[in-house]
């Protein structure tokens, strides 16, 4: 909590101001009743007009006083809460920016976009109102106490009596609500992941018909976060009419005992009047206190959820500035008994694997799924820590190299392809943002993609993506190809990244690679590639089973025997059921 409150420090002035402003408006509040009982007592009822007058305008500056205040506090109020919540928003997403890889799964995606959005739109909204009426409310209900005790202390001591005990019944409601409100992001976590899902799978939706299936996964979620809100606001439902009855009924008992004192002359009707205002001004504060409740354990659960992320430690790569760090040069890899092992996981997913790239040579990765390929891939740029053995990069052991320094000479195209809404070239050169266009395009013809691009309706400015044209899985594994050549990489990690390539696009583009000085790891599933390789290494549960060229595997092992055998023989089945 002290760590969102701190962002609202460099406003310290503007709230200064707004609250300064607030306290106006509760003056001017304040002082209404009292005023009221003046035009009452000394003017109407001695049907004095000059006094009605004198009083009644005094009545009209304050108020006015109290509008110029409300106006400008507004404006005060909106302008700390619109940055809080900006400078909030900004530092979560530099925050997620630096969370390591190794922890990011720590949070789901949708549950990051809440965090995001409607958790820090929930702490601005109640900064919002805590700088124009948060402190209003509660202080009203003393002052208003005092003063009305002032005006006729026997008539008001019913408010003393019982103003406490709603309070009392306040801070009960506002801890059960916390747990409610908390409960309701969760479940809007969890409607935002399902619906995020669902987006992202529309085409596998619609292929398999699944559209009643999801309208039903859709319709649970919804509902629980309906049924939760639900719950937290007939808390609060509950609650408020309760305050409301309890106050109402000291109004009556405040008229009945009023009029008792006014038959005995011990008190003037202006008083009653006044005193009965008060009452009914600290109804209204107890209405806006339990508003302020709902928002505040709302906003004292989204603190604590927006708090979670920024207490993440960053990734120490980014901390990690050597005073000097090996550079990446011909690009040769050794991997010396490297095991690894996902943090909270029991068994390690590499057993002592152990190879060599030597610079330019192109190795083809093999192995069942699940056998560790991307998980081999993935130490390479440290996006995980090894856990034992070591990795040597030029000679040099991968943990004396900046991570920065290290990933800026490595081209690693994951398995996923990920291209985002803009032009061809913008996501070519998010790879490297200062390349030239001559770049582009060599990266592109390497990558084998330039002549498609160039048949499209903007060529390298078309606009792909959700708002663009709709590209083949094998052009967009080609943009993710020229996106990691662009850099000009010392070591390109192709992880299945050319599965969607038909033979002859994939021979022109290894036979591309080898024109250019880059050590090439591919992982792959078709005999095809391992042929072209000048090494193939064979990946079982974890372990090198085996490694060597095409003929070499061909003549160990039986396992590369059998995957070859088995592609000839699906390549088989496919010719017949094509010439049928
Ligand atoms: N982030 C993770 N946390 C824990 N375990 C993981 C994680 N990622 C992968 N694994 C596990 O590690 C093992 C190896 O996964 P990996 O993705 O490296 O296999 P793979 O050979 O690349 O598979 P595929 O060919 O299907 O992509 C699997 O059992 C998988 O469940």
């Amino acid at each position: 909590m002290r760590s969102i409150l701190s962002f609202l420090k460099p406003y310290r002035v503007a709230m200064a101001i707004a609250l300064l402003l607030m306290l106006v408006e509760l003056m001017v509040e304040l002082f209404h009743p009292l005023l009221m009982s003046k035009v009452i007592d000394n003017g109407i009822m001695q049907k004095d007009l000059p006094t009605v007058l004198f009083w009644g305008g005094i009545m009209v500056v304050i108020s006015f006083l109290g509008f110029v205040g409300g106006i400008v506090n507004s404006f005060f109020a909106a302008h700390v809460s619109q940055s809080f919540g900006f400078d909030i928003r900004k530092s979560l997403f530099a925050k997620v920016q630096s969370i390591p890889y190794a922890d990011f799964n720590k949070f789901q995606t949708s549950s990051l976009i809440t965090r995001i959005t409607s958790d820090v739109t929930q702490l601005q909204n109640t900064v919002f109102m805590g700088l124009r009426i948060m402190m209003r409310a509660p202080l009203f209900m003393v002052f208003g106490m005092v003063m009305a005790m002032m005006v006729h202390f026997q008539v008001a001591l019913i408010l003393v009596l019982v103003t406490p005990l709603l309070l009392l019944l306040l801070i009960w409601m506002m801890k059960k609500a916390f747990y409610l409100f908390r409960s309701v992001q969760e479940r809007l976590d969890l409607t935002n992941g399902v619906l995020r899902e669902n987006l992202m799978g529309m085409r596998l939706i619609k292929a398999l018909v699944r559209d009643a299936h999801e309208i039903k996964r859709f319709s649970q979620t919804n509902e629980a976060l309906m049924e939760r809100t639900m719950a937290a606001l007939r808390l609060i439902e509950l609650t408020v009419p309760l305050l409301l009855l309890v106050m109402n009924l000291s109004i009556m008992f405040i008229l009945w005992s009023g009029h008792l004192q006014v038959n005995t002359g011990d008190a003037t009707i202006g008083q009653i009047v006044a005193v009965v205002n008060y009452a009914t001004r600290i109804a209204g504060s107890f209405s806006t206190i339990s508003m302020l409740v709902m928002a505040l354990s709302r906003a004292k659960a989204s603190a604590t959820r927006v708090t979670e992320v920024l207490a993440t430690t960053e990734d120490p790569a980014n901390a990690e500035l050597k005073t000097s760090t090996p550079q990446v040069t011909a690009g040769s890899i050794v991997f010396d008994q490297v095991s690894f092992q996902y943090p909270d996981m029991s068994e390690p997913v590499l057993k002592s694997v152990s190879f060599q790239a030597r610079p330019g040579e192109t190795i083809a990765l093999l192995g069942a799924t699940g056998s560790g390929k991307t998980s081999l891939f993935q130490l390479i740029p440290r996006l995980y820590e090894l856990s034992g053995g070591q990795i040597w990069i030029d000679g040099n052991d991968i943990g004396a190299f900046e991570p920065s320094v290290l990933r800026s000479e490595i081209g690693y195209v994951p398995q996923e392809v990920m291209l985002f809404t803009g032009s061809v070239k913008a996501n070519i050169l998010w790879g490297k943002d200062n390349a030239s266009m001559e770049d582009i395009m060599e990266a592109a013809q390497k990558a084998q993609i330039h002549e498609t691009i160039m048949k499209l309706p903007e060529q390298y400015e078309t606009i792909v993506g959700q708002k663009g044209v709709n590209l083949s899985g094998g052009q967009k594994q080609r943009i993710s190809i020229a996106r990691a050549l662009l850099r000009k990489p010392k070591l390109l990690l192709l992880d299945d990244s050319t599965s969607a390539l038909d033979v002859r696009t994939e021979a022109a583009l290894l036979a591309a690679l080898r024109t250019i000085q880059c050590t090439t790891l591919i992982i792959t599933q078709k005999i095809g590639t391992a042929i072209a390789a000048d090494k193939v290494l064979l990946l079982e549960e974890g372990s090198l089973s085996t490694a060597g060229t095409h003929e070499e595997l061909l003549a160990q092992s039986a396992l590369y025997r059998e995957i070859v055998q088995s592609q000839i023989r699906e390549e088989a089945t496919l010719h017949v059921s094509i010439t049928k």
